[in-house]
């Protein structure tokens, strides 16, 4: 276990201000239970050429490695200089040739050294995210099969029921901390990738370590494989998961509800973050589990805190005060787990600014799945969107299953939302239609992941919607010369700016549960922490430079919403009186101070 490991304070904005080895870090000594051979080939503790000969003396490694000792900063220099000349070389080859070698290089460091891996990982976050996290793990998880090499992470399957209370303990870390799960239903756009989906939850506890300082020691990626419907998958004969269809209905519960009875009897206070479920199972485990255990659902909670920030955000690139978001008029595009909870968190925050008007709110919104509009007149409703479906007398004379390019021209939107998945779905006309919207800026928000399923990429959106509007996808574009200099500025509307500080806060508060009011926090959090000067240019969310930063201000705001709510019974040595007594800088600084940091400690054999 990581005795001490601290990363010092730093309230830089930019991680250019703040590079490699500039930040003054004090290594504790770390206790290993191995020696030898054995360490070598733990990545948790694995120096490589790194370790000093006293260390090589002390756990048995004499012999084992090359005599030199080289430095940490000539191993980084020595990875960056082969994954520089790895890009060079692929230069011209197609996005998946490229971005999967990419993945293989760090994957093997990732297999091999730990602590090398994410403080590369941590240095380079805006050039490594796309590799490790949203677009490329994509690819990633449709590939799993050939590119497995070595677990990461558990799997827990319909085979095993029964077992999981005992296979819980197989896990080899002491503490875990953070959890993030899986059942492979629908990963990012691509439908059910049955156990391939394990690299959703290998992708973003990777950002819960580069953005939150969660210790890698104490995380933990689980796959919970209930069979899949791609049928696809099933002919394939290296498929790695269960060759069945999905269990549903109860069945399908009682494997959910063991694990979380499993996971919270060996670490009562691990967060779970559920992930990629499909939307029935998303809404029914979020309602069954989150005043029981401590967990969220990032694609129907994350998502809804970043969409309503970027919302706030555009209201303010238009030059209007905030109490104008009362008047909006938003499309949202996609009835599923993410669409409706952005609407739920938009409609929830409408209704607060305008003195509690849910009907005022809702009719400022237009909701469409893919058989169009969604109104009252629908049928077979889904439960779900019901309380979303228009009223038809409030419709603007559209009718039920109206197109989106009927919606976008007789309502004029100040916002275009889009979650359904679908990619290419704001289509020329419907992006030439938004030019008429009734906003002087307005606003399109393509946010399906990864990049072919957004529904519409920067350029075009730039190209025909015009050059005023204020752009924001979830997978990551280059910002688009607009000519004379201009410069339209891509956003990255991705839960990833918001789920890292939701686990980082709700841990370190020591809170049983995820309230509403924690999550509120962390969405205007978000909301505020771009200047007026960085919104009237277009850019609602800070740089993934700076997600440090901006995940150690939103899990502070988490650990104060949850102290107000009386649920904080703190965390370590921290307890809930102190965190009562702190002013909100002292509260940043402490959750700073918490964020585990990659350097090499001296390791310590304990028998
Ligand atoms: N940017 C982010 O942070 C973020 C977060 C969560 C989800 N997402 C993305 O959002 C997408 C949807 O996720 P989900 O969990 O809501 O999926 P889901 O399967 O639950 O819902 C998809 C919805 O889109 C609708 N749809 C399908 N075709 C359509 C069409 N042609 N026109 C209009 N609507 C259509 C479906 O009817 C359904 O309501 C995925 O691509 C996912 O990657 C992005
Ligand atoms: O994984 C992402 O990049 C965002 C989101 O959780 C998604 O499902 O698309
Ligand atoms: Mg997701």
């Amino acid at each position: 276990m990581w005795r001490v490991a601290r990363f010092a304070a730093s309230n830089v904005r930019s991680s250019s201000q703040r590079r490699l080895f500039s930040a003054p870090v004090i290594p504790g000594a770390c206790i290993v239970h191995k020696r030898g051979a054995d360490i070598l080939h733990d990545p948790w503790f694995n120096k490589d050429t790194g370790f000093p000969l006293t260390e090589r003396d002390r756990l048995g490694l004499r012999g084992l490695l090359p005599p030199r000792v080289i430095s940490f900063e000539q191993q980084y220099d020595r990875f960056m200089e082969s994954y520089r000349s790895l890009e060079k070389n692929t230069q011209g080859q197609p996005y998946s040739v490229v971005s999967l070698a990419k993945w293989r290089i760090l994957n093997r460091l990732h297999d091999r050294n730990e602590i090398l891996y994410y403080r590369a990982l941590i240095d380079n976050i805006k050039d490594f995210a796309p590799i490790i996290y949203t677009p490329t793990v994509g690819l990633v998880c449709q590939n799993y099969s050939g590119l497995f090499r070595r677990p990461r992470g558990m799997y827990f399957s319909a085979k095993d029921k029964g077992e999981m209370m005992s296979m819980i303990y197989n896990w080899p870390g002491q503490q875990v901390d953070m959890i993030v799960l899986t059942d492979g239903s629908r990963i990012l756009g691509l439908g059910d990738l049955g156990v391939q989906g394990i690299g959703i939850p290998i992708g973003k506890l990777d950002m819960y370590v580069a953005a939150a300082g969660i210790n890698p020691q104490r995380i933990l990626p689980v796959m919970l494989d209930v069979g899949t419907n791609n049928q696809k998958l099933l002919e394939d004969p290296l498929y790695l998961g269960l060759r069945q269809p999905r269990l549903e209905g109860e069945e399908y519960l009682s494997i959910v509800d063991e694990f979380m009875e499993a996971v919270h009897t060996r670490w009562p206070k691990a967060i779970v973050q559920f992930e990629d479920f499909q939307m029935k199972w998303a809404f029914e485990t979020l309602l069954r589990y989150r005043k029981r255990f401590c967990m969220f659902n990032d694609d129907v909670q994350g998502t809804a805190g970043v969409a309503l920030a970027g919302l706030l955000g555009t209201v303010r690139a238009q030059g209007r005060p905030l109490s104008d978001f009362v008047n909006q008029k938003i499309v949202v595009v996609g009835a599923g787990s993410a669409g409706l909870g952005v609407l739920n968190m938009t409609i929830q925050a409408l209704s607060r600014m305008s003195g509690n008007n849910e009907i005022a709110a809702k009719n400022q919104c237009y909701l469409l799945d893919k058989d169009g509009l969604i109104t009252k007149e629908r049928k077979n409703l889904d439960p779900s969107a019901a309380p979303f479906a228009k009223d038809i007398k409030d419709a603007e004379g559209l009718k039920e299953g109206a197109s989106l390019l009927e919606v976008v021209k007789k309502v004029k939107p100040h916002v275009l939302l889009g979650l359904s998945g679908v990619g290419g779905i704001f289509n020329e006309q419907v992006l030439r239609a938004m030019r008429e919207s009734d906003s002087p800026k307005p606003a399109i928000f393509s946010m399906s992941n990864p990049t072919m399923n957004a529904e519409c990429n920067a350029a075009d959106a730039f190209k025909h919607a015009g050059p005023n509007i204020v752009f924001a996808s979830g997978s990551p574009f280059e910002n688009v010369d607009l000519g004379n200099g201009k410069v339209g500025h891509v956003n990255q509307a991705n839960n990833m700016y918001l789920f890292p500080g939701i686990g980082l806060g709700t841990l370190l508060s020591g809170s049983h549960f995820i309230t509403d009011g924690m999550l509120q926090a962390a969405a205007e959090c978000l909301a505020s922490y771009m200047t007026d000067e960085e919104i009237q240019k277009g850019i609602l969310y800070p740089s993934i430079d700076s997600i440090r930063h901006i995940t150690a201000e939103v899990g502070a705001a988490v650990v104060r919403a949850a102290v107000e709510e009386d649920l904080a019974e703190g965390h370590g040595e921290v307890g809930s009186r102190e965190l009562k007594h702190m002013s909100k800088e002292e509260t940043v600084a402490y959750v700073t101070h918490n964020m585990w940091f990659p350097v090499y400690s001296p390791l310590v054999h304990e028998k």
